[in-house]
């Protein structure tokens, strides 16, 4: 899959099926009869409706799982704006390899098929404070694999990264589409005072030298992003157009989907937010896309971590709703 210019891929992101309400209603009006007081399983209860709206049938099911994790090189990594070196990311693509890093104890807690991409990373993007960190032509070769990398027939995909560098790269989106520079900044692996100040006054360099393309979400996407975010970013797509729905992870997924929703005021609708990261932006981000974190636990990791967590929640909800009796099946008195 390949995406031909910025404004192809613009068409597409403008162009999203609406999944299925009526299989949404059908979820809702089942919850309605199981012998529970109406409402009382709260969130648990949309979760499944929103999953039967997404994959488009009246009996959602989580048999097959995946936990897609796209891993880039960051160019921008020279202005010091990680505290680990760049050759971890590579060296963490071997550790997923060889089932050694957290993601792969969550993906096998949550019973769900880890792929790992790896988005030519011995070739760093551009250092954004310098140059686009990416073509059109790069930008849309990583919009693409992401986009192929989800299967059709998928019950859900958890989207996560790998990258040294991309807390920076995902602040610069942020700033970019919402404005504002500071607030998107964290501490990442854990920088120092230091290291924060470097990354702030990365970002708002790249701000000046990028502000003619800024406006637009997909070239902005291009200049300051990454090849990782990208990939969630087609990876996003996809799963719209292939009635998968998504769960996002952290600070880097949620600001790696935020150009799809900039271009279609419902584009993340088949997308819940799983967790709200410890990176100090997360929280804001989430809240000017209007999206409710499922799990709020200090986590701060990336990798697919908090997506994947999310998954257990998901099962949970889906084993009440199809386990359950209904109040006449189980002869329970209904509200009098
Ligand atoms: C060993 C290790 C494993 C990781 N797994 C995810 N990340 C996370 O940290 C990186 C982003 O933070 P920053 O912008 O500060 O570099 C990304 O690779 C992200 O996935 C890791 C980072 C490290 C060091
Ligand atoms: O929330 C995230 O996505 C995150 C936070 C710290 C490091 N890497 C990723």
């Amino acid at each position: 899959m390949k995406f031909a210019s910025f404004d192809a891929l613009r068409s597409a992101c403008q162009d999203l099926p609406a999944g299925s309400p009526a299989a949404a209603e059908a979820v809702a009006r089942r919850q309605d009869t199981l012998t529970k007081p109406q409402g009382s399983l709260g969130r648990l209860e949309t979760l499944v409706a929103w999953l039967a709206r997404w994959q488009g049938r009246d009996t959602p099911d989580l048999d097959r799982v995946k936990v897609l994790v796209f891993a880039g090189s960051h160019g921008v990594t020279a202005q010091g704006v990680s505290a680990y070196p760049a050759e971890v990311t590579a060296q963490m693509v071997a550790n997923f390899a060889a089932g050694g890093a957290a993601i792969n104890q969550l993906a096998r807690a949550a019973g769900a098929e880890l792929d790992v991409i790896a988005l030519d990373i011995e070739r760093p993007t551009g250092d954004f404070t310098l140059l686009p960190a990416m073509s059109e032509e790069e930008f849309l070769t990583a919009v693409g694999r992401g986009y192929e990398s989800v299967e059709a027939g998928t019950d859900l995909v958890c989207l996560g990264e790998m990258g040294i560098g991309n807390t920076t790269a995902a602040a610069a989106i942020a700033s970019a589409l919402f404005g504002g520079v500071d607030q998107w900044v964290g501490r990442g692996t854990g920088v120092d005072d230091a290291g924060l100040g470097r990354k702030m006054a990365a970002i708002e360099v790249a701000v000046k030298l990028h502000g003619e393309v800024l406006h637009d979400p997909l070239r902005a996407a291009a200049a300051v992003g990454g090849r990782e975010l990208a990939a969630i970013l087609g990876a996003t797509l996809a799963a719209r157009h292939k009635n998968v729905p998504v769960l996002l992870d952290g600070f880097v997924s949620t600001a790696a989907a935020a150009p799809l929703m900039r271009l279609h005021p419902h584009g993340l609708d088949h997308a819940v937010a799983a967790h709200c990261s410890a990176e100090a932006g997360h929280r804001g981000l989430l809240a000017a896309m209007n999206l409710k974190p499922l799990l709020d636990l200090g986590m701060r990791l990336g990798e697919a971590s908090g997506a994947c967590l999310a998954v257990n929640i998901l099962r949970s909800a889906l084993a009440c709703h199809t386990g359950m009796a209904s109040f006449a099946d189980a002869g329970v008195s209904e509200k009098g």
